[in-house]
């Protein structure tokens, strides 16, 4: 199960209201397609003794200025209502997902000529150019579907164009275009499960004022048509009597209500499940055990040290299967400590227990993870919003997939210290500067984006970013792994020079036993999420103990007689 999907699951357990808007909906929807046996009576047909009756036991909302009954024509009028609103959404759905995804994938003059007509769309007011199209239409049901198709289209084509423009760039589509896969299907396969989330937050957002654009249309009498029932169109008739017979209103006027504020209740919760950066509630201040964030942040600020980082006997488990078994490991201010295993031992979800990244289905199963001095058992998000990039900076593997490809170097190095200091624009961009000068790399990177640097570039710029907050611990994982040899052996000499001249405390990720002899002054060996050697790089690399150590050893080109000799 995608990890969408099991979000979405899980909605209505994590978010009772949601669940219970869930339910509601679910309820008028199998009423109203079950309406004719439910509601068997003919709610267009007029009876004028029983005209304008109120609520009673025989009609339970009353009955409308015809000696209709209304529960049967609300019943009835939540098909109109919402199949319509079901119709104009798949259709919009279709055509703006599909223009959106061509625009933003094929790009060129297409593209343009399609933003040009999308801005000229989304200038004008949604409800007067869709009252417009009805009544060019001569409403009708077509009518309605189509006037509210025709101004919705334009933001589902927006945003997907925007997701295909990110995503015609990633790797995997680059070697699918490489491959020689037509672009309808690159489209389909690589593209359309990236945006189908996105999309379906959208939709259900929308959704809710479709339903009030289909029931305004019909109001203004240029939807469904009386007699056939439609809230919108209940609404008209029951105008003239608002004041005499307010049930009329009521009934119909209701139904329009809840249901719209079910939708945008339930979209607020999907979105907000798949997007669960966005704060929905005010921010929590207090965590648990008392300490205010505030609190914490002094705390982790005035922190004497030497330990930077203790993990003690943590185990991680991915459901039933442990990743990581009792690893303990310690950093000390200034230490530069690697941790080497081969792909698989679990170094990057260590790396990730650090740093509060572990996603379900990983999960801490034991042991504590204490950040300068502070236990991190606990902490939310906004806790670990302190940290990271504050009080430890993470250089990762791939720069591209780390520097955001449509902000220049400058934004990005500018938005990583207004993000946690409360400085100017201008000292930000000072202190910019600095961290390009600290890396070696030249002013005028500043104003350049990601893609016009080369692969050393963008990973010095990654460690720019990681160190402009001065953190006094860096984390690298396999920072070197993307890069040709003349380039790694560069941001290594620059890992090492930094450390020095900063004193920052490294750990440093990798599988590669001779690049971490060039950094590290200890190796943790991490073999199949065991802690299997822990020692001073000198004698590590001249007496390794573990039979596994002596393994990765014997894997580096040219020491396979060293190592063979120091195992005796
Ligand atoms: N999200 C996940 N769900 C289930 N298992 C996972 C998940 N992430 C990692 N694992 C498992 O945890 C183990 C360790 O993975 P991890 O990525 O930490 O290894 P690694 O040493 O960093 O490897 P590499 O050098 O290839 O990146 C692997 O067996 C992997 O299958």
């Amino acid at each position: 199960m995608s990890r969408t999907a099991a979000r979405l699951r899980a909605l209505p357990r994590t978010d009772k209201l949601a669940g219970a808007a869930l339910v509601f909906l679910l309820l008028v929807v199998v009423v109203s397609v079950a309406a004719p046996w439910l509601a068997p009576g003919d709610p267009t047909a007029v009876d004028y003794l029983q005209a304008a009756l109120p609520p009673s036991a025989e009609h339970w909302l009353g009955t409308d200025a015809f000696g209709r009954d209304l529960l049967t024509r609300v019943v009835h009028g939540g098909r109109a209502s919402l199949a319509t609103a079901a119709v104009a959404v798949a259709l919009v759905i279709v055509v703006g997902a599909t223009v959106g995804a061509i625009s933003g994938y094929v790009g060129g003059l297409l593209d343009l000529a399609v933003t040009r007509v999308l801005d000229v769309l989304l200038a004008f007011p949604r409800l007067v150019l869709a009252i417009a199209i009805a009544a060019l239409l001569e409403g009708g049901v077509v009518g309605v579907v189509l006037a509210v198709s025709v101004v919705s289209w334009p933001g589902y084509a927006r945003l997907v164009r925007g997701y295909a423009l990110q995503l015609r760039d990633e790797g995997y589509v680059q070697a699918a275009r490489v491959a020689g896969t037509p672009w309808w299907r690159i489209l389909r396969t690589h593209i359309a499960g990236s945006i189908a989330g996105p999309v379906l937050v959208l939709a259900v957002v929308d959704f809710g004022e479709v339903v009030l654009a289909v029931a305004g249309l019909s109001f203004l009498g240029l939807g469904v048509r009386p007699p056939q029932p439609e809230w919108g169109a209940m609404l008209n008739e029951a105008r003239p009597y608002l004041e005499d017979s307010p049930w009329m209103f009521l009934a119909p006027g209701l139904a329009v209500v809840l249901v719209v504020l079910a939708v945008n209740y339930l979209g607020d919760a999907v979105r907000d499940a798949l997007e669960p950066r966005r704060p929905r509630l005010p921010q929590r201040t207090r965590r648990r055990g008392g300490a205010s964030t505030t609190e914490l942040a002094a705390a982790l600020a005035a922190h004497p040290g030497p330990d930077l980082v203790t993990l003690d006997r943590v185990s991680v488990a991915a459901g039933e299967q442990a990743v990581l078994t009792d690893v303990s490991l310690r950093i000390a201010a200034g230490e530069a400590v690697g941790l080497v295993g081969e792909s698989g031992s679990g170094k990057s979800t260590l790396a990730g227990a650090l740093l509060g990244l572990l996603r379900p289905p990983l999960r801490i199963t034991g042991g504590t993870v204490t950040l300068y001095g502070q236990d991190t058992t606990g902490w939310d998000t906004h806790d670990w919003r302190l940290v990271r990039g504050q009080h430890v900076g993470l250089v990762s593997q791939d720069p591209l997939t780390a520097l955001n490809p449509v902000l220049t170097i400058g934004t990005q190095l500018v938005e990583t210290v207004r993000a946690h200091h409360r400085v100017s624009r201008a000292a930000a961009r000072q202190r910019a500067r600095a961290a390009l000068d600290l890396v070696r790399l030249p002013q005028h990177c500043l104003d350049r984006y990601p893609h016009q640097l080369s692969g050393g570039m963008r990973q010095r710029v990654a460690i720019a970013i990681a160190l402009i907050n001065e953190p006094r611990l860096l984390i690298c994982d396999e920072p070197t792994t993307a890069l040709d040899v003349t380039t790694q052996a560069r941001i290594l000499e620059e890992l090492t020079r930094l450390r020095a001249e900063l004193g920052v405390g490294l750990l440093f990720v990798s599988h590669d036993l001779r690049l971490m002899s060039q950094v590290v002054e200890r190796v943790v060996v991490l073999h199949e999420g065991h802690v299997v050697e822990d020692a001073p790089a000198s004698r590590l690399f001249t007496a390794p103990e573990h039979p596994y150590t002596r393994t990765l050893l014997a894997a580096i080109p040219g020491n396979e007689l060293e190592v063979r000799r120091a195992a005796g």
